[in-house]
């Protein structure tokens, strides 16, 4: 139950058709680039957003990065649950992807990161001379930020990449930016990349939830109607007490009504002002007032139901094929062992 006072919930599953498409032409020219330099990059730093483990994958970042080695980050782990890491680490481990979990305002969590590109560049100083890493990612899951706490991280230089809040700040790669002198360790900042086309609906709000999509592209009536959706199916989540509304409900109508007369949400006439009610909703939950939250689920049918239709959204490369072969192996073998330990 999401809110003390009990609740009934009148839905089963949140039913959307319609996708959200976000695609701008410096996207495109970005990824171009990106493959372009890839030749010149030693390590690609894939960032993720930690509240959305899956949803924030970006299949086409695989494809541009081939046999490069690639570290995955999900960063704003601030904002998600520590429990969730383990079971993120071990269902990426099984797809051959290294995890690591950052918060960017805390200098020894990204320092893992240059610990990763220190061990390679040392391993031979000859072939690396300066080590070149590029840091992709959908837009707004923090990449600029990542890279400006490592320069603080790792040569105490203030910030080099632009940071905002809205998606899409960072519009074309960043010359090389310092970030460790020995051995030396060199970041390329790329644009925030959308997948053109989110296979599933629902996938996409929760990306837009996340600020990774401009809210005047997404539906804001929608992304707050699946948010209380997905709160009040979330154990210990008192949304009423962070809102200060009296009970909770299913129903997005009467909780924005509620929500409006509390913050004094009204328009020239006395009329609710219910938009203004929704981004007060929206914004509380991403700026974490309702406590560290995962929108995907992660038990492994999810897990595999998602990158089967991934999969099926993007033609993989003969490698992609050969690992997604061996994570279903070891996911049969698993399925075997625990309903073996489940008799
Ligand atoms: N809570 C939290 N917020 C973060 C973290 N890292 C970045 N942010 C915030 O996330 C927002 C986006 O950060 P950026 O670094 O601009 O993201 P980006 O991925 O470069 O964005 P694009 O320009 O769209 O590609 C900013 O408001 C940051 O302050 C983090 O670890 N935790």
């Amino acid at each position: 139950m999401a809110c003390a006072g009990g609740l009934r919930l009148t839905r089963t599953s949140f039913v959307h058709e319609k996708s959200i498409s976000w695609f701008p032409g410096h996207m495109m020219a970005g990824l171009r680039e990106m493959r372009d330099q890839m030749r010149t990059v030693d390590l690609v730093v894939e960032t993720r957003d930690a509240r959305i483990p899956l949803s924030s994958i970006n299949r086409q970042f695989e494809q541009i990065v081939g046999r490069k080695r690639r570290v995955v980050v999900y960063n704003k782990a601030d904002l998600a649950p520590v429990a969730i890491q383990d079971a993120v680490r071990r269902e990426m481990a099984m797809r051959d992807q290294q995890v690591l979990f950052t918060d960017t305002s805390i200098n020894r969590s990204v320092k893992k990161i240059l610990g990763v590109a220190s061990e390679i560049a040392l391993s031979d100083p000859v072939k690396y001379p300066q080590l070149v890493v590029m840091v992709v990612g959908m837009p707004n899951v923090g990449k600029s930020s990542l890279i400006n706490a490592l320069r603080r991280t790792g040569i105490n230089r203030g910030k080099a990449a632009s940071t905002g809040a809205k998606p899409g700040v960072t519009r074309a790669l960043s010359s090389r930016i310092r970030v460790l002198d020995t051995p030396p360790v060199y970041l390329v900042d790329t644009p925030g990349v959308m997948i053109p086309h989110i296979p599933d609906p629902v996938a996409a709000i929760k990306v837009a939830l996340t600020g990774g999509i401009k809210d005047n592209i997404a539906d804001e009536a929608v992304l707050a109607d699946y948010l209380l959706f997905r709160l009040n199916r979330l154990d210990g989540v008192d949304y009423c007490s962070v809102l200060g509304i009296d009970a909770p409900t299913d129903d997005i109508g009467e909780l924005l009504q509620k929500l409006g007369r509390k913050i004094g949400a009204l328009r020239r006439g006395g009329e609710l002002d219910l938009d203004k009610a929704t981004q007060h909703f929206l914004r509380a939950f991403r700026t974490g007032r309702f406590g560290r939250l995962c929108l995907d689920d992660l038990d492994p049918q999810s897990v595999a139901a998602h990158f089967q239709r991934s999969a099926e959204d993007l033609p993989l490369s003969r490698s992609q094929q050969a690992k997604a072969r061996r994570a279903a192996h070891r996911q049969r073998a698993m399925d075997r062992a625990r309903s073996r330990n489940q008799d």
